[in-house]
């Protein structure tokens, strides 16, 4: 809509009225306080909510406006809606509604026509009528596109997608964004979901399930203000640069302090410093490499196995063996004569202390049985004869209770891995898992059995989660996932991935069932988004041409019509071509105004050799790898197997031949991962013969 429309300079005045309504607002917030006074800073933190509100709202104020009228009402009224809420403090009335009120939900889920529409609201379903669904794109504090996507009376033919795509077009920096302006249907069912439940979501590749989450837990937060809180929410993602991709996303839709973590960060905090991680742990060069053989996945695979139930169940038998067999069967003789009998030790131990953890009451019947030497010392008169007894009792004491077998954890996995016991694991995991436990490492498969086992020998520590977003969870455990559930009182999980992207299958889930079949039927509430949001339509079906070899059975992706160019497959006739190519291909896409640019290399060491190339050659790139901390967006380097969650404006795929890329399930998802993570542009190359994954006609 043009600038001089009359729509846009309504819409102006009221941004102008609204500017000038948060000053005010700013205005009478009142200074900050930093003195002791308890009372005083307990207002002041409820002062500085409301500055930051306030701050947040003087950037974009809202981003939408329906024009709505409820049942019983006389006439429609314009609600804007914002990523936080403002009251005009005379009347109460709301000059601005929160995105996540319920009110707002029509937005969302509101897709035309003239019928009336419901939404939920605390009090029950309320009934009305939609009049005009506008977006409006502030940006600098102006008004800068007006989009109706509906109008009651109009023919409203293809506005609902206009906005969607404007914003779509958009070309990325380094961080993942808030998608509040355009949330879709689909969606926001996801994100308004009920708090108690274990969402699993599968999710083609950009159809928003990280932002989905994101959004999510700002909903369940503002939802459940008196029951949740952001502390005791956490976020599991693959690798610590994701997390620094997608941090930015929580504080846009102001939401502070929700723990974002990956799992082996967490699992190693858990184990508080008693177990490091194997040298050479790198998943690069285990699973990604060319080098060698390709390791074959099955059930047996250390990952899949060390990460299923079964492996739990074998613990549990194992940890109920150890704790059956805890004591010694001895009395405890304090000095000659001086006898407390075993059934009594036996009766602390399995009556008394029963509901305490191993290691508490190991505690406690040492403390208990030094309380009965002390009663005994009390009984003798002479000094003399006491000290000596005391002497005699307390050593005793010692070495008795250092009978009793050490309550570690490392320890007691090392057990189950020892010679000779018998455990129904396959020698060869038994056989390596054994060799690196000895020089007291780990490795990743093996974090959740060793979080389990401390959980169960020192009891849970004071960690209770109000609710638990587990990211790319096709690579997680069914173990891991029940590891977190013992720390919920009832499970409230986002659970979000794709199988089609499940490159870790060694350590991964290969369907839906194994995750779900944690919980009972009614907390399982299972999604699917099909709908992709990230790429072109060329892209996506270039894309939907590999997933059947992944052999996951999954629908393609449905493309949102946003047209591009084709995607070239290009093949090379000589090595030496290859830089000049992504020379050009680099420049001819920063012209077009893309801003992020990856060129995506099958290996850690191929895209080591290409980055030292590209620097010779005056091409300046980022280089990613393993353990990285940081995504500095502009020209990336990256194996595709780190690029697993990223996007980027353009992608060039350095070499899909026949050896890097072969036809088989675990080669499909990778090329599948790299091809996705494009928005605007893919090209492949490729020298000598064309992978079979991909078919030229
Ligand atoms: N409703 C929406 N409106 C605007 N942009 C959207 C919407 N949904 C998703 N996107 C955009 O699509 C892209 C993909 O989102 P996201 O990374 O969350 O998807 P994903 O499903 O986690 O992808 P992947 O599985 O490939 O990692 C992002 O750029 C996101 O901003």
């Amino acid at each position: 809509m043009d600038s001089q429309h009359p729509l846009h300079t309504e819409e102006q005045l009221k941004l102008q009225h609204t500017f000038q309504e948060i000053d005010r607002q700013q205005a009478n917030v009142g200074p900050i306080y930093r003195g002791q006074d308890y009372v005083e800073q307990l207002l002041e933190e409820k002062r500085e909510e409301i500055r930051q509100r306030l701050a947040l709202l003087g950037n974009e104020p809202y981003f939408g406006r329906l024009d709505y009228q409820e049942e019983g009402k006389d006439e429609p009224l314009p609600l804007y809606i914002g990523k936080r809420g403002m009251d005009d403090p005379q009347t109460s009335k709301p000059l601005i509604i929160d995105w996540r009120a319920p009110v707002a939900s029509l937005f969302y889920s509101f897709t035309g026509g003239e019928a009336p529409v419901t939404y939920e609201a605390p009090d029950g379903t309320i009934e009305g009528q939609i009049y005009l669904k506008r977006n409006l794109s502030i940006r600098d504090k102006t008004l800068q596109r007006v989009v109706d996507s509906y109008e009651r009376g109009g023919d409203n033919i293809g506005l609902n997608d206009e906005f969607l795509l404007y914003k779509l077009g958009d070309k990325k920096d380094n961080r993942l964004r808030d998608i509040v302006s355009t949330i879709q249907a689909e969606q926001d069912l996801i994100i308004r979901a009920p708090r108690y439940k274990a969402l699993i979501i599968q999710g083609a590749a950009g159809s928003g399930k990280t932002t989905v989450a994101l959004h999510r837990l700002a909903f369940l937060l503002y939802q459940y203000q008196q029951q949740i809180r952001a502390e005791r929410m956490i976020i599991f993602a693959p690798n610590t640069m994701f997390l620094d991709y997608i941090s930015g996303v929580l504080p846009e839709l102001g939401v502070g302090n929700v723990k974002q973590t990956t799992f082996a960060e967490w699992a190693l905090d858990r184990l508080g410093g008693t177990v490091r991680m194997a040298e050479g742990s790198s998943e690069g060069n285990r699973w990604f490499s060319l080098e060698g053989t390709r390791p074959t996945i099955d059930d047996e695979t250390p990952g899949r196995l060390k990460g299923s139930l079964a492996f739990k169940s074998l613990l549990d038998e194992k940890l109920q063996s150890f704790e059956e067999s805890f004591l010694i069967d001895q009395p405890f003789e304090a000095w000659e004569g001086r006898i407390l009998p075993s059934t009594m030790i036996r009766e602390w131990f399995e009556v008394e202390y029963r509901h305490y953890p191993l290691v508490a009451r190991r505690e406690r019947l040492t403390a208990r049985i030094n309380r009965w030497l002390e009663m005994q010392l009390t009984n003798i008169g002479d000094p003399k004869i006491r000290k000596d007894k005391s002497k005699t009792g307390k050593q005793r004491l010692r070495s008795y209770i250092n009978k009793l077998p050490k309550a570690d954890a490392l320890t007691f996995y090392q057990a189950i891995f020892a010679p000779g016991a018998e455990n129904q694991l396959p020698k060869k995991v038994v056989d390596t898992t054994r060799a690196y436990l000895k020089k007291g490492f780990a490795q990743p498969e093996d974090l959740a059995a060793l979080v389990w086992i401390h959980y169960k020998l020192n009891g849970a520590e004071n960690l209770v989660f109000d609710h638990v977003v587990v990211d790319e969870a096709q690579d997680v455990s069914p173990f891991q996932i029940a590891l977190l559930n013992t720390f919920m009182n009832e499970p409230s999980f986002t659970i979000l991935g794709d199988l089609a992207q499940g490159i870790h299958a060694y350590r991964g889930v290969q369907r839906w069932e194994e995750l779900s079949s944690i919980f009972t039927d009614d907390q399982n509430s299972y999604h699917i988004l099909k709908q992709s949001y990230r790429s072109t339509l060329e892209i996506i079906e270039f894309a939907n041409g590999i997933l059947p070899h992944t052999d996951t059975g999954l629908p393609p992706a449905e493309p949102v019509f946003r047209s591009g160019e084709a995607v070239d497959v290009i093949q090379l006739e000589h090595e030496k071509a290859r830089l000049p190519f992504i020379d050009t291909f680099i420049k001819d896409n920063q012209e077009r105004g893309m801003r992020t640019i990856a060129i995506i290399g099958r290996t850690d060491e191929e895209c080591v050799r290409l980055h030292e190339e590209m620097v010779q050659f005056g091409i300046e790139a980022n280089l990613i790898s393993e353990g990285q901390a940081q995504y500095r967006g502009g020209i990336t380097i990256v194996p595709v197997y780190l690029a697993k969650g990223l996007e980027f404006d353009a992608v060039l795929i350095a070499d899909v031949n026949e050896r890097q890329y072969a036809l088989t399930a675990q080669d499909a998802k990778l090329l599948y991962v790299g091809c996705t993570r494009a928005l605007h542009r893919l090209t492949l190359l490729y020298e000598g013969k064309l992978t079979a994954l991909v078919q030229t006609d």
